[in-house]
């Protein structure tokens, strides 16, 4: 049943890229104002899933609803925030320029270009053009402009890969503080111990969905004492159910 706290609903979501099915009738509900970590080996369908709910794949059937809306509508191109894995941010501008102008096209205030800056550690880099900045920069670079506007949904796609401990915890705790805030974030990863600093976690396998629980949900379900064990558990058993079938 649809909630009205869910900020995003999936329905028998189908997705086909050329001749290959890539997502078979994803079923899904995302809880509004929560950090929803979607999980999975590579290649099983966390970046058309995202796509899809940000509008920007072609779907064979089902429906996805997002913030009350079907995916795509033109309402919700402001309401959405998302950070594609590849940076997508212009090489001859500086991190400030690069906000500014991805500020002005969705309209955002003045005052986002500081606040982003500072949230995502950016202010020793504010005049430095893209094209010198590290992997790291970029990536935070690009996760600002998905912060610009104040979304009510980030959709990030990997957004922590090559930053250092210490970034990441800090980038955690940003998500939960805007999570707190009534934000929902649906964040893609492959670094376990990210897991448990999720309030749920979906995991991903060959285009179907094979688990949605907590983080504490599912070592209790598959009786281990850490997520990377409970991931293997899990793909290993959807792995034997299909050989069954
Ligand atoms: N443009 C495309 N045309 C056809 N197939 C594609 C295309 N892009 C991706 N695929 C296929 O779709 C499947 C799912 O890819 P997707 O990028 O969604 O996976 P992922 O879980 O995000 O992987 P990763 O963790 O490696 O980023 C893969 O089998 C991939 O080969």
């Amino acid at each position: 049943m649809t909630s009205r706290a869910d900020a995003i609903v999936a329905d028998g979501l189908t997705v086909r890229r050329g001749r290959t099915q890539i997502l078979h009738g994803i079923e899904l509900r995302i809880p509004a104002g929560q950090v929803v970590g979607l999980l999975g080996p590579s290649g099983s369908g966390k970046t058309t899933l995202m796509r899809a709910v940000i509008g920007a794949q072609r779907t064979a059937a089902g429906t996805v609803q997002v913030l009350g809306r079907p995916a795509g509508h033109r309402a919700l191109r402001r309401e959405i925030g998302y950070m594609a894995q590849s940076a997508a941010i212009y090489d001859d501008l500086t991190v400030e320029q690069n906000l500014d102008y991805f500020r002005r096209v969705l309209g955002a205030p003045a005052s986002d270009l500081d606040r982003v800056a500072a949230e995502l550690g950016l202010d020793s880099v504010r005049r430095t053009l893209a094209s010198r900045l590290s992997g790291g920069q970029r990536s935070r670079v690009s996760l600002g402009i998905a912060l610009l506007g104040t979304p009510k949904l980030l959709v990030l796609d990997e957004p922590t890969v090559g930053l250092d401990p210490l970034l990441r915890k800090e980038l955690w705790a940003l998500f939960g503080r805007l999570a707190a805030s009534g934000t929902t974030l649906l964040v893609s990863s492959h670094v376990m111990d990210e897991a448990r600093r999720c309030d749920r976690l979906v995991l991903v396998r060959e285009g179907r969905v094979i688990a949605d629980d907590t983080p504490d949900g599912l070592l209790a379900a598959t009786g281990t004492l850490d997520h990377d064990e409970a991931f293997l558990v899990l793909l290993e058993r959807a792995a034997a159910q299909e050989r069954a079938a």
